[in-house]
């Protein structure tokens, strides 16, 4: 195999390659750009003008992700898959998925759209740097731009794979791409109704990119992923990148919810009344005091058919600490 196609090898060793340029077989050229960042572009005469960025290791501790982005760069460098789109893969902290950790000292899914330059360390170095390597990608016109980051959650799930979905004023979330996530096992879709500071906020709502984050299961170590299936998922991109993907526009048993309210943690003296163990989409009757904080502040669930996600009291202060969200239909889909 090509060395080129062992950049998760060569990330976690922090190696730069010799050779930053390699061909495969069938004249695809990958080209590694920086330290877990590579470019895939197929030969002229075969490229579809598609544009499609993979990202995977934002937090360093969701391995399932970053070994199935790992196993289709080995099927590219092979020659097994023969791409038609143009590939960034992205490696996003190479330092924590070295150490096995979300972050080091700053979430990077929380410095995208300019909150990079309020911080300093490492990885608000490295967010300034995914964002230029975002952008230049991007820079093509007239062709289809789509940005799936995958994760994996830090707690079980009712709903175990689902997509999260950015918001930008004036864009309307598009059917056709919850049909073809659908198809590639996605259960559920969280549409948002602001605009975040999270590396597919940043894709959408700079770049002009279709973005979705992706939660695919629980977070485990290395080699410990057998219980996170990601084989429709997998399928589904092994089809965008060769362009044999099959049309599908059936949403039918997907369920979408819209976001009630973000709970921010303010203080060191925030309260959360959940048990550890509970699982993303538990549902919290009306009444429920969910959570407290500095200056009796509270949060009680006025809402019907309110879920819990990403509940997680140990973020900073400042920073979303679950998000609560309700049931919606697809009236408002493009
Ligand atoms: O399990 C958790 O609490 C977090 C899992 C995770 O990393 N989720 C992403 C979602 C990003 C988004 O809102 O699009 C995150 O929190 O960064
Ligand atoms: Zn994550």
């Amino acid at each position: 195999m090509l060395a080129l196609g062992k950049l998760l090898e060569l990330t976690l060793a922090g190696r730069e390659p010799a050779q930053k340029i390699q061909l495969t077989v069938d004249g695809v050229q990958m080209r590694w750009l920086s330290e877990g960042a590579l470019e895939v572009r197929p030969p002229q005469a075969r490229d579809n003008g598609s544009d499609l960025l993979l990202s995977s290791g934002i937090h360093g501790n969701e391995t399932a992700p970053i070994e199935l982005l790992d196993r289709l760069l080995h099927g590219i460098a092979r020659g097994e898959i023969k791409p038609r789109a143009r590939i960034l893969f992205l490696f996003g902290n190479p330092e924590a998925m070295r150490r096995g950790e979300r972050y080091l000292e700053l979430d990077i899914n929380r410095l995208f759209n300019g909150r990079h330059e309020k911080n300093i360390g490492p990885e608000a170095m490295r967010a300034a740097e995914l964002e230029q390597l975002a952008r230049s990608f991007f820079n093509q016109p007239d062709r289809s731009r789509l940005h799936y980051d995958l994760h994996t959650a830090i707690r079980g799930s009712k709903i175990e794979q689902f997509a999260l979905y950015p918001w930008k004023e004036g864009r309307q979330h598009s059917r056709r791409e919850l049909a073809r996530l659908h198809a590639a096992g996605m259960q559920a879709v969280l549409l948002q109704n602001k605009a975040s500071i999270t590396f597919t906020a940043f894709t959408y709502e700079q770049l002009e990119a279709e973005a979705f984050t992706l939660e695919l299961g629980k977070a485990r170590p290395f080699g410990h992923n057998e219980g996170v299936d990601v084989s429709r998922l997998e399928l589904r991109l092994k089809q965008i990148i060769e362009g044999t993907e099959p049309e599908t526009d059936s949403l039918d048993g997907m369920q979408l919810f819209a976001v009630a309210r973000e709970v921010i943690k303010h203080s060191d003296a925030f309260l959360l009344h959940l048990p550890a163990d509970v699982e993303n989409f538990s549902e919290l009757e009306k009444g429920y005091l969910l959570a407290e904080d500095v200056a009796k502040t509270r949060w009680v669930i006025e809402e019907e058919g309110a879920r819990i996600i990403f509940p997680n009291p140990k973020v900073k202060n400042g920073l979303r600490a679950g998000i609560l969200i309700v049931p919606t239909t697809d009236a408002g889909l493009a």
